[in-house]
C-alpha cells in the first residue's frame, strides 16, 4: 500500500524551475531515502508533502500530490491538519524554549487536549518510542535546552510523534550530529517504520544504505531513478545514479 503518490509534480521558484515532473509511489511503513547532489530538489520535494514551500513567496507547485489518498493540495485541506497528520524533523534540532515535557506536550495543548492524565501518558510513549525516555524521565521538567544535541534531535522526534503523524519526513536529521548521535537516530529510523512512514533526505550515501529500504536519487530537479535501495546501490540503472554513488559527482 502505498502512503505518498506524487503525479508529474513541477514546482517553480519565481522563474526557477526546481522540480520537473516527478511521479512516485512511496509505500506506506517504510523509509525511503531521497539522494542526489546538493541543490538538485531533495528538500524541495521533501516539503511539499506537507505544504512547507506554501510558506515562501512566489512558488507556483503543479501537479497532484496524494497522501493516504487524499490529494493534499485541494481547496478544502486545512494545512494545520496536513501537518499533524506529516511530521517533519529538520536538520537542526529545534526544541521550543520550554521544559523536557512541555516541548513533548506542545502539539496536543495546541489541540486543546487539557486531560493531565492523557497528556502524561502520551509524553512518555512518545518518548520512549524516541529512544529518550531512559536518560530524560527523572529530569522532565529540566529545560530542553539542557539537552545534548544529540538528545534534543531526539525529542524534537518524541514532539512530532506526540500528535500521532501517519508520516515523518527528516531533512538530514542527523547531519548535525556526532557519531554516536546518529547511529541512535539511524536505529531509531528503523525502528519507527512499524508504525510510520518515513521519508529522508540524506547526504550521507552509507546511512541511505543502512537506515532505507526504498531510494530515490535526484539530479537537476529530476527524479532519475527510485527503486529498492539495495538495487539502487549495486545496479543502478541510469549512469547518472551509478557516477553520483561512486562518488563521481555531488
Ligand atoms: N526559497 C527558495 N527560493 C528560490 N530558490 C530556492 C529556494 N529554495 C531552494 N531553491 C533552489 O531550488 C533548488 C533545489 O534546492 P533544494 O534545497 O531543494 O535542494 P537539495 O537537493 O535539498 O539541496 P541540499 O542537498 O544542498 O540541501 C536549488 O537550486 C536552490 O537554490
Amino acid at each position: 500500500m502505498n502512503s505518498i503518490e506524487t503525479k508529474d509534480v513541477h514546482l517553480y521558484y519565481g522563474d526557477f524551475h526546481a522540480l520537473k515532473g516527478i511521479s512516485t509511489a512511496l509505500k506506506k511503513n517504510q523509509v525511503t531515502a531521497f539522494i542526489g547532489p546538493s541543490g538538485c530538489g531533495k528538500s524541495t520535494y521533501l516539503r511539499c508533502f506537507n505544504r512547507m514551500n506554501d510558506l515562501i513567496d512566489n512558488v507556483k507547485i503543479t501537479g497532484e500530490i496524494l497522501i493516504d489518498e487524499v490529494d493534499i493540495y485541494q481547496k478544502n485541506i486545512r494545512v494545520d491538519d496536513l501537518r499533524k497528520h506529516v511530521g517533519m524533523v529538520f536538520q537542526k534540532p529545534n526544541p521550543f524554549p520550554k521544559s523536557i515535557f512541555e516541548n513533548v506536550a506542545y502539539g496536543l495543548r495546541v489541540d486543546g487536549i487539557s486531560d493531565k492524565a492523557f497528556i502524561e501518558e502520551r509524553v512518555e510513549r512518545s518518548l520512549k518510542q524516541a529512544a529518550l525516555w531512559e536518560e530524560v524521565k527523572d529530569k522532565l521538567k529540566k529545560s530542553a535546552f539542557e539537552l545534548s544535541g544529540g538528545q534534543q534531535q531526539r525529542l524534537c522526534i518524541a514532539r512530532t510523534l506526540a500528535i500521532e503523524p501517519s508520516v515523518v519526513l527528516m531533512d538530514e536529521p542527523a547531519s548535525a550530529l556526532d557519531p554516536i548521535s546518529t547511529a541512535k537516530i539511524e536505529e531509531l529510523i528503523y525502528e519507527l517504520k512499524k508504525d510510520y512512514t518515513i521519508v529522508i533526505v540524506t547526504h550521507n550515501m552509507q546511512q541511505a544504505g543502512r537506515v532505507s529500504d526504498h531510494t530515490a536519487f535526484f539530479y537537476l530537479g529530476e527524479l532519475i531513478e527510485y527503486g529498492k535501495t539495495k538495487t539502487i546501490f549495486t545496479s543502478p540503472k541510469d549512469q547518472r545514479t551509478q557516477n553520483y554513488i561512486t562518488g563521481r559527482f555531488g
